[in-house]
């Protein structure tokens, strides 16, 4: 299969392109009906880095660099509408291997509501990655930097699961089996949460950030580019419960894999305590369960309480540059 063949096996999977999209894939560019304000974010995923060939099949590793990059546009509070992917491969991987990769990035395209309008296909000698840039609609942005004191902090979901996921994915299996394959799925197959994103933004949640990096990361960012101390309780952070068993099994503290495991792409945030109130029952209508952890004060830096004592949570968590 030569390069053309290859796209034409890619886009062959792909649904077909929203109304939105004027010139689809095909020509030098696509054209789109904007209309609105638009986010614009590119996330990319590395073989070796962000995936092994052990750890997911291609499909997956598709689906799951499209739920990535369009969690990003969830935490800006929007709705993910055009999308590109650039994919350089190695000779290693066989073309069908290849091929399979855009069964993950079709079915992630469906699901997510945006329409696949191009991209990029080149040979590497290196790792096999893909990058993939999300183009959404969103009408009030929910930035990092809106928390005020005397919000409510929440999480969306319940977190750890992924790093205990890639944790047994790695060789270190333990717990029972069914609690094994909960973790492994939840690595594999995150759900970014663009029908709450969008409901915190229309309601007036003040901060929101995804969570890819682990909770302790984006709690920093979010107090940082808010000016303000971000003060949770240990225990009311939502653990998923497979976690607290598998982590009881290695002899690992849970709340280890919620802070600082990350690439759970839950969504973290800050809003008035009546936001927060909406927010709640809105939660339950689109099926996305939200926890209160703490609250925002004046002040700067993450506090936990745990067992009735403070501690700084420092910006520990995934980071490239740091390994
Ligand atoms: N190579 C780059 N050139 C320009 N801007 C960049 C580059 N890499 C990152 N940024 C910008 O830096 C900011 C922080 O990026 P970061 O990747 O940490 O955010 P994120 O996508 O939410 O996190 P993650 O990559 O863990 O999902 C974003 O505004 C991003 O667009
Ligand atoms: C094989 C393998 N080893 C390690 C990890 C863990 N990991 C990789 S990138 C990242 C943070 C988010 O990335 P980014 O900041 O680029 O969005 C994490 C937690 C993995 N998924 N697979
Ligand atoms: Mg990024
Ligand atoms: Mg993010
Ligand atoms: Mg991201």
């Amino acid at each position: 299969m030569d390069e053309f063949a290859l796209i034409r096996a890619f886009v062959a999977k792909l649904p077909p392109p929203g109304a939105d999209v004027l010139v689809p894939i095909g020509d030098d560019c696509a054209v789109v009906e904007g209309g609105s304000r638009l986010a614009v974010t590119t996330d990319a995923a590395v073989e070796g880095v962000h995936f092994r060939r052990d750890t997911m099949s291609p499909p997956q590793v598709g689906y799951r660099a499209m739920a990535a990059a369009v969690s990003d546009i969830a935490a800006m509070g929007g709705q993910p509408a055009w999308i590109t992917v650039a994919l350089a491969v190695p000779p290693s991987w066989p073309e069908d291997d290849v091929v399979a990769i855009y069964d993950g990035v079709a079915e992630a395209a469906g699901a997510f509501g945006a329409s696949v309008v191009g991209g990029d296909v080149v040979s590497t000698q290196g790792p096999l990655w893909m990058s993939i840039t999300a183009v959404g609609r969103v009408e009030r942005p929910i930035t990092r930097a809106g928390a005020r004191p005397g919000d409510v902090l929440f999480v969306t979901g319940n977190l750890g699961g992924s790093a205990a996921g890639l944790d047994i994915l790695l060789g270190r299996r333990a717990g029972s089996a069914i609690s094994q394959a909960v973790l492994v799925e939840r690595h594999r197959r995150p759900t970014p949460r663009i029908a709450f994103g969008r409901e915190a933004a229309r309601l007036g949640a003040t901060a929101l950030d995804d969570i890819s990096d682990g909770l302790a990361s984006e709690l920093n960012e979010i107090a940082e580019a808010s000016g303000v101390r971000l003060l949770f309780e240990g225990d009311r952070v939502p653990i998923q419960p497979e976690v607290t068993e598998y982590a009881r099994a290695v002899g690992k503290d849970p709340l280890e894999y919620a802070l600082f495991g990350g690439e759970d792409y839950e969504l973290v945030g800050t809003a008035p305590r009546d936001v927060f109130a909406r927010l709640l029952a809105v939660a339950a209508v689109v099926g996305t369960p939200i926890t209160a952890i703490g609250r925002v004060e004046e002040g700067d830096g993450v506090v936990m309480r745990r067992d009735g004592k403070l501690s700084v949570v420092a910006r520990r968590g995934y980071n490239h540059f740091e390994r």
